[in-house]
């Protein structure tokens, strides 16, 4: 009998309500925290998320609460709201939430100005729970459907990994445990930059052949940076890194990519962004990334292509030169 017998989700959004409907299949009873008062209304009157994922039938035992004192009852919290947020959502739930209740971050994002990972947002924030990070190739829409899914399910410490693998695992919903948090991080984190860069590609007509150069030169970025904060390459070639970098990279299902491609057609990313209430977490890790890759001393080129396009007025077609213009080198990470 799993110890985490009651599951509260943070974060009202498309991923937050999937996970709700997923941990309900695992057996939990799940309680939902979400910012917006017609999301808690919608979720407790109608078991549906109106806002951001209609369409999908939400078992009537989720419950939806707007008070984070009620989610902070739970045995453990999955953390869902977006990247920039989570700082002064787990300021807020600091005065309430027990110690020791063990924390999953779902968000995937590194905090713009700080460059911290989530990890380190709760480590400052919180530092009296268990963190473990939840990360891979995962559309809430396709996990709210149950469809067949694989994740990574990272903590440094293993007893409590396996813990949440069992409360939290299904047979279409399957984590595969890791002990690497932050290699699990920086794959999540890094990935929608790089799904951006894979949209402007496509959207500009440059060809499968410079996705897929991207994808792979991307995945050396990637690499370089979860090694220099501590993490292990090889995470970066499972679910969270290789994983999914496929999925956002290929799908215009993924908001990152398709936000990508718009720009790649020659749309602003103000009228992008204004035509949407969903969040594409690449926008803010660009900056975030590119600025902590400076600071590191890491060559991250098509991460600082992408910021510079994205806040620094590059045109798009000055910025692929410019990466196409480097010296030719040695494969390898
Ligand atoms: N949607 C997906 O398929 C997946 C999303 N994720 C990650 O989950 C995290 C949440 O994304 P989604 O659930 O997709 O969000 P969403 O795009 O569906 O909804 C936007 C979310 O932003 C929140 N928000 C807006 N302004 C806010 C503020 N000022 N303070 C706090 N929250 C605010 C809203 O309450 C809402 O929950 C992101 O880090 C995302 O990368 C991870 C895996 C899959
Ligand atoms: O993280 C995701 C899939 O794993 C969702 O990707 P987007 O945020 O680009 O839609």
């Amino acid at each position: 009998m799993s110890r985490f017998r009651k599951i509260g989700v943070v974060g009202g959004g498309a991923w937050g309500t999937a996970l709700a409907a997923t941990a309900e299949r695992a057996g939990r009873r799940v309680t939902l925290w979400a910012r917006e008062p017609d999301v808690v209304a919608a979720i407790a009157e109608r078991h549906e998320n109106t806002s951001f994922l209609p369409g999908v039938s939400l078992n009537p035992s989720i419950a939806a609460t707007g008070d984070l004192v009620e989610v902070a009852r739970a045995d453990a919290l999955l953390l869902v709201v977006p990247a920039q947020y989570l700082r002064a959502t787990a300021q807020a739930l600091a005065p309430v939430l027990p110690e020791g209740t063990p924390l999953v971050i779902a968000a995937k994002g590194i905090e713009m100005g700080s460059g911290a990972t989530m990890g380190e947002v709760l480590a400052e924030t919180l530092p009296r729970n268990p963190v473990a990070v939840l990360s891979g190739p995962t559309f809430a829409i396709e996990v709210a459907r149950g469809l067949p899914t694989a994740v990574t399910l990272a903590a440094a410490d293993p007893v409590l990994g396996a813990e949440l693998v069992a409360a939290l695992g299904t047979q279409t919903f399957r984590p595969y445990l890791s002990d690497d948090p932050v290699g699990c991080e920086i794959g999540g984190a890094v990935k929608n930059v790089l799904a951006i860069a894979c949209g402007i590609v496509s959207g500009r007509g440059l060809g499968d052949n410079a996705r897929a150069a991207l994808i792979t030169r991307g995945l050396a970025e990637m690499v370089r940076l979860a090694v220099a904060k501590g993490g292990k390459p090889e995470t970066l070639m499972g679910l969270s890194g290789l994983g999914d970098l496929v999925l956002t990279c290929t799908a215009m299902q993924s908001r990152n990519c398709s936000l990508g491609a718009a720009l790649g057609q020659g749309r602003s990313l103000a009228d992008v962004l204004g035509e949407r209430r969903s969040v594409a977490e690449g926008v803010a890790s660009a900056a975030a990334v590119a600025a902590l890759a400076a600071r590191l001393g890491l060559d991250m080129p098509i991460v600082a292509a992408v910021d510079a396009i994205l806040h620094r007025g590059a045109a798009i077609d000055t910025a692929i030169s410019s990466l196409l213009a480097r010296p030719f080198k040695a494969e390898g990470f």
